[in-house]
Order: C-alpha cells, then sequence, then structure tokens
C-alpha cells in the first residue's frame, strides 16, 4: 500500500512540478542559482554587493517550529518573544501576557488577532493532534514536517512551495541506504497522526529534507528559538568562513507586526533579512554557516560529514588543521591539559541548577583557563565559547553580574574576533549588546529588577579585586559603545542604530557624564586593568587590542 502511495505521489509530483523556482523576481538581478561539481546547486551574487545593503528579504517560512521549552514564552504566530533566560527587559517584551489555546492548551498567542490569523492559516489542522498528544509533543522538526504534510493534504500549500521544498536536497539514497530507522518511524507516526493519504516515503523524504536543509528559527536578538526551512536559504551551501548571515530585524520583536499599522508594508512582509558580513564581488559564491562557528575543525568536519555527507575543505578549515598541528608540534601536552581543565569546568556547570555552589565552582575553574589565553587554537575551539557563554548567561540568571561580565568580556575581546567573521556579524553585535547590559547594571545606568545598590556595590568591590575599577568600566563601556556603533553604521543590520542611539541617551543621562575617563594617562590605566582582569600576558593583550580595534 505504502509503494503504490509513493508511486502516486511520486507521478503527482512530475505532472505538477515545473522546475522549482528558488530565486524570486524581485532579486533575480542580486542572486543566480548555479550547478558546481561537487556540490550541488549554490547561490552566486549576480552583481557586486556591498556590506552596507541586505542582500534580500525573506518573508515568513511555511515550514517552520518553535522549541518545545520556548513554546511557552513565544507567540505561537507572530514569534514575538515574552520572556528569555536572560534579566533584562529588554530582550522579551515581559508585558505582554500570551494566552493558551483552549483546543490543544499547546499553543500560545499574544493577541486574538494572531491566533485568529494562526489557526485560518495552520492551526486548525493541527489542534487537535496537539490535545491528543498532550504532554508527549513531537520535537521542532517533526512539528515543521506535520505541518506541511497537513496543509498539503488540504490543498493550502501553493504548488510553487511544495515543489520549492520537495525539489531540495534529501540525501535520501544515503539515509534510506541505512534502512529501516527511527526516521521511519517517525514518517509513520507522522502519517497516523495527521491520518494523511501521504505514502510514508514521502512523509520520510520531508524528514530527510529538513534534516539536510533547515536552518535555526532566530530571533532579532537571543539566538535561534527553532527551526525553520526557508527554502532560498537552503540553497546556499556551506563555509566555515561564511559571507552571510540570516538577520531577525527589530520590528519582528513587536507583536503582530505582520499587521501592525505602525509598520510599513515591507516591514511587514519582511521575516528575515539575508545580509552580506563583507562586500562581495560580482560572480562570488555566497556562503552560509551550517555548524557552531565557535566549535573546532576536527568536530566541524565531524559534523559536517555526519548530517550533510560531505568532507568541508574550505580555507578555514585548512588553516585551523594547520594551526592546530603546529601548536601540538610546539607543546605536546597543551592540548590535552585543555581537554583535562574543560571538563572540570563542564563537569561544575552539569550541577548548576541542582545547587549554588557549583556555579562558584565553574566561575573559578574558569579563571585557571588564563594558562591558555596564550594560544588562540585552544580557546577559540570546542568547549571554551560555550562554557563561557553559559557562564555568562548563569551569571545573570544567578545574579553574579561580576563573573557575568568578565566572561562576556572573555568572549568579546578573544572568542569573537576569531570566530565570528565579519566586523558586522549579528554574533558579535548582540555580544556587544549583552556585554552594555551587564555594564549598565553593574553601573546602575539601567538596571534589570530586583538589583539593589548594595549588590552593585558587592559585584564592583569583587571587580575591583580583579583589579577593574569603576572608572575602568565606565571608559569601556564607552569604547564597546562606539564600537557597537561603527559595527551598526558601516553594515546592514542598520535597524539596531536606534538601539545604540538609545544607549548613548541613557550612558549621557547616567552618572557616568561626570566621571573624568578622558585623557592618555587614563587609556593606558583602563587598558591596563583590563589585561589584568582578563590575566592576559602583554603580547596577546596588544593582538586583542589591534583584533578589535581599540
Ligand atoms: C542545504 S543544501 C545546500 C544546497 C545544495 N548544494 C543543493 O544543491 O540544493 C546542503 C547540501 O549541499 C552540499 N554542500 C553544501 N556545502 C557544501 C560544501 N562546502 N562542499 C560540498 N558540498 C556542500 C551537501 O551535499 C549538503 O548536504
Amino acid at each position: 500500500m505504502a509503494e503504490f502511495d509513493s508511486l502516486v505521489d511520486s507521478l503527482m509530483q512530475r505532472k505538477n512540478a515545473p522546475e522549482a523556482s528558488y530565486i524570486q523576481d524581485q532579486d533575480a538581478k542580486t542572486l543566480k542559482l548555479e550547478q558546481i561539481p561537487g556540490r550541488g546547486q549554490g547561490i552566486f551574487a549576480a552583481r557586486s554587493l556591498s556590506v552596507t545593503d541586505p542582500i534580500c528579504s525573506l518573508s515568513y517560512p511555511t515550514m517552520m517550529a518553535i522549541d518545545s521549552d520556548l513554546i511557552h514564552t513565544t507567540c505561537y504566530h507572530c514569534l514575538v518573544v515574552t520572556a528569555t533566560h536572560l534579566p533584562f527587559p529588554s530582550y522579551g517584551h515581559a508585558s505582554i501576557d500570551l494566552k493558551t489555546c483552549n483546543g490543544c492548551h499547546f499553543a500560545r498567542f499574544c493577541s486574538k488577532n494572531c491566533q485568529i490569523k494562526s489557526w485560518h492559516a495552520y492551526h486548525k489542522y493541527e489542534c487537535k493532534i496537539f490535545k491528543k498528544l498532550k504532554n508527549n509533543q513531537l520535537p521542532a522538526i517533526l512539528r515543521a514536517v506535520l505541518r506541511v504534510v497537513l496543509l498539503q493534504g488540504r490543498d493550502k500549500l501553493p504548488a510553487d512551495e511544495w515543489n520549492r521544498i520537495t525539489s531540495l536536497v534529501s540525501h535520501e539514497e544515503i539515509l534510506a541506504g541505512r534502512g529501516r530507522s527511527n526516521l521511519t518511524e517517525m514518517a509513520e507516526g507522522i502519517k497516523h497522526l495527521a491520518e494523511s493519504s501521504m505514502s510514508i516515503e514521502t512523509i520520510q523524504r520531508l524528514i530527510f529534507i529538513m534534516k539536510s536543509n533547515a536552518t535555526e528559527l532566530p530571533t532579532p536578538v537571543q539566538g535561534g528559538i527553532g527551526v525553520m526551512l526557508e527554502p532560498l536559504v537552503a540553497k546556499f551551501n556551506h563555509s566555515c568562513e561564511p559571507n552571510l548571515s540570516i538577520h531577525r530585524p527589530q520590528h519582528t520583536m513587536t507583536s503582530g507586526w505582520m499587521d501592525s499599522m505602525q509598520l510599513s508594508e515591507d516591514d511587514r512582509k519582511t521575516f528575515a533579512q539575508v545580509i552580506p558580513l563583507r562586500d562581495i564581488q560580482e560572480g562570488e559564491e555566497l556562503f552560509n554557516i551550517y555548524v557552531a562557528p565557535t566549535s573546532g575543525v576536527k568536530a566541524r568536519k565531524a559534523k559536517l560529514m555526519e548530517d550533510y555527507f560531505f568532507e568541508c575543505t574550505c580555507p578555514k578549515c585548512t588553516s585551523d588543521a594547520e594551526a592546530a598541528a603546529n601548536l601540538a608540534n610546539q607543546q605536546p601536552g597543551l592540548s590535552g591539559q585543555f581537554e583535562k581543565w574543560a571538563q572540570e569546568v563542564t563537569r561544575h556547570i552539569a550541577q548548576i541548577g541542582l545547587k549554588s555552589g557549583p556555579f562558584q565552582k565553574a566561575a573559578t575553574a574558569m579563571d585557571k583557563s588564563a594558562r591558555f589565553l596564550e594560544y588562540p587554537v585552544l580557546y577559540t575551539s570546542g568547549e571554551f565559547p560555550d562554557i563561557a557563554r553559559t557562564l555568562v548567561l548563569e551569571g545573570l540568571k544567578g545574579q553574579a553580574f561580576d563573573e557575568a561580565l568578565i566572561d562576556a568580556l572573555r568572549l568579546y575581546f578573544l572568542v569573537n574576533p576569531q570566530r565570528f567573521v565579519g566586523r558586522h556579524n549579528p554574533t558579535n553585535i548582540y555580544t556587544i549588546s549583552l556585554t552594555l547590559d551587564i555594564f549598565d547594571a553593574l553601573l546602575e545606568i539601567s538596571t534589570p529588577p530586583g538589583i539593589t545598590k548594595d549588590k552593585s556595590e558587592k559585584w564592583l568591590s569583587n571587580l575591583s579585586s580583579r583589579g577593574l575599577s569603576r572608572n575602568s568600566l565606565i571608559y569601556w563601556r564607552q569604547k564597546i559603545c562606539a564600537d557597537m556603533k561603527k559595527r551598526v553604521e558601516g553594515g546592514a543590520v542598520k535597524d539596531l542604530y536606534s538601539l545604540v542611539e538609545k544607549r548613548e541617551e541613557e550612558m549621557r543621562k547616567s552618572t557616568a557624564q561626570n566621571t573624568d575617563v578622558e585623557g592618555e594617562d587614563f587609556k593606558r590605566v583602563a587598558e591596563g586593568e583590563m589585561r589584568d582582569a582578563l590575566r592576559l600576558k602583554e603580547p596577546r593583550w596588544q593582538i586583542v587590542l589591534q583584533d578589535s580595534g581599540s
């Protein structure tokens, strides 16, 4: 029966399928799709592209889903984020009260309008399934597939959209060659839940397509909140040194933005933008990155082979592998020591949440990383960035803003300039924005709820025992804010400009303006204090200053 269904599906597809078109008419002068030996198809620049202008806009994706653990804090339709793991109000709209769907008790909406729109567009088909599943909801990737199966079964998916999705690379010859897998069971589960006449093979193929082409569902400020399959984005090949990034503009943080009368028609249609990370010449291929840019070359290669079935030969992989081999020759025992250190911190981190002690132990162990900081190959690979980021977030959750600041600065000065290519990379911009929030809480420029004067005084005194005085914090806050401004002014993420202006205004209004942090002598003191707080030796610090444009 399944075979028959499959045959019918494929005949239907062939009958209905004109050549899938991935580039919209309005982008035809900017982008072109070409075949590349050994890489399948890829997207190229049809004209030269400036780093200051978005490459193209993307509309709301059909195939997407919010991560299960973020469903409670995200509007199911407009994806406005109402609360985050970060204590800063600017990262979420804490004032928005999400209403739970009365049918499934799973989806939540910021407004009646979002609920009605979602209901008519797709939720009426999913709602009873989610209701049945109660506390056993499907993971995001399968919910995205379920939505497409439901829409296609009811003729609600435009033929060209179905065609674009199903013409994507699926690697089914490799995946299906592995025999009956849990993916087959998942496909059977979806068929059953959706009461669909679609064949198991087609549903399984949709899962393969999702696995080979989905990207993170981004938010404007805090990383991914789920998965999405955007057909144009799926056509970008991978490089560990990408020249583009997918950016969700700030306006998509507004509740109900797709209907908002306050926004222009273009903004209402723009869900995300593809932005260049540098100037791109006509004829250059456009590359996205499929793996965490912070992972080391070995881990990147392994993941690309495991999930995407290709051997990465990009220039970054070659130069990283060379640098790792050189370091291993010069300092044979170093990477072993580094791994031991990483395991120790990770062990403490894993226990955070159970008690408060492990955070302190993890933070103390993190300080021992100072001995590796002379060797960027070590600290920009693998665990270090993830450990530092976890400590920033755990520090904020546990109100240890002094620790959080030191780790945010490690990311800002050490990891990001090496790993997040392009001065205009949104990840750098968001790290800066988070770092400035921490500065502001410490300096009482704008404090998150629950932060009292005695707490900030205690953090300031902890920081000063590390060598960082209040005046130095003010100096660095000014410098980092100016850096953010340069990045925003000179790049395509222009919509954040008003946020930078707001920060400058807050700074002007705060006590900071009365503090004299100008002059060469002061600069020297502040730089020395930061070097000591991060425990860097002078030559490394000089490189850091150069890299961060100080
Ligand atoms: C998201 S798709 C990218 C578009 C794809 N090339 C196509 O023809 O539709 C991912 C697949 O493209 C291929 N690919 C992407 N980047 C590659 C690279 N740098 N080298 C070799 N193959 C690559 C791999 O087969 C990978 O699984």
